[in-house]
């Protein structure tokens, strides 16, 4: 394994961030002018062949240990891959971009086995006042097949116990700490280990009041919203999260997995998108 380079920095007037070809892996982001947006663990392994614990690791072809239970590496291999740039520049909003691309030929051959499909997946990550990430799939192959996929993107927060989680109230979800099926009720708050896989479609808001800014979640081709903190005693057994990390972090995942995979036929294309914006907190919840 070899130190991984410098991220690509991408730079805008209205905000900036960097992200490596390890992954296609946002390390970074925040508006001009706020404090970061994307968490990243002080330990954070930097080398090849090694997730990043932190930014925006790309979950594909299968999430976690995938639907069979017994997958391998977790969340796929896409995440650990080099992917190639293909295309970097400013768009026609003045927004700072850069497009990756991943093929079976860039994948080991040991871990591709575990999905034997030809696919080209493409990342774009465009960087301003807003930061957008959009992941599309193509089946180059002459097969259908499914697949999983999640933006498991790591948002900064000032303290994860005080924060509340908007947008999921009546949402259905798979607790993956009590392996159970429940239905959220109101605010999701944070007060113990939460590793949950909704049935949800549309925003989600981080009021932060720490901080003193609501993260807004969006997102476009995802059936599932992924939310995770680990809290201290699972923290502490990560080589690569410090002990109290899990107090700054939250995990807002845009995904189709479990129960909503994609299934592709040959030739055709998916694309899951998400797109976090920062807003000040309103003066009711100071
Ligand atoms: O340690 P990893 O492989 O990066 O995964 C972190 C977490 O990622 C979340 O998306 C999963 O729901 C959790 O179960 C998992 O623990």
């Amino acid at each position: 394994m070899t130190r991984l380079p410098e991220p690509l920095s991408l730079t805008s007037a209205a905000g900036s961030g960097a992200v490596l070809s390890h992954g296609a892996h946002a390390v970074s982001w925040a508006p001009e002018g706020r404090d970061p947006v994307l968490w990243m663990s002080s330990r954070a392994h930097n080398e090849t062949g090694r997730a990043i614990r932190g930014g925006v690791p790309i979950c594909f072809p299968w999430f976690g240990p995938g639907r069979t239970g017994d997958m391998e590496p977790a969340h796929g291999f896409a995440r650990t891959a080099q992917w190639q740039l293909v295309e970097q520049g400013q768009d026609e909003h003045g927004n700072a971009f850069a497009e990756f691309t991943l093929s079976p030929q860039d994948v080991a051959e040991e871990l591709r086995a575990a999905f034997p499909h030809e696919f080209r997946a493409r990342l774009r990550m465009t960087v301003g006042e807003r930061l957008r990430l959009e992941l599309t799939v193509t089946n180059t192959g002459s097969e259908t097949f499914e697949m999983e996929e999640a933006l498991h993107t790591y948002l900064h927060v000032g303290d994860s116990r005080r924060i509340s989680v908007s947008g999921l109230a009546g949402a259905s979800y798979f607790d993956k700490v009590a392996k159970e099926q429940r239905t959220q009720v109101g605010d999701l708050t944070i007060t113990g280990e939460t590793d949950a896989v909704f049935a949800h479609r549309g925003e989600v808001r981080v009021t932060d009041p720490a901080l003193e800014r609501v993260l807004v979640v969006s997102k476009e081709g995802s059936d599932s919203t992924v939310v995770w903190n680990p809290w201290a005693d699972k923290a502490v057994g990560m080589s690569d999260f410090a002990d109290d990390e899990w107090k700054t972090m939250l995990c807002v995942e845009a995904g189709n997995v479990m129960g909503s995979p994609v299934r592709l036929a040959a030739g055709e294309a998916h694309t899951i998108a998400q797109v976090i914006a920062v807003q000040d907190l309103p003066a009711e919840r100071a």
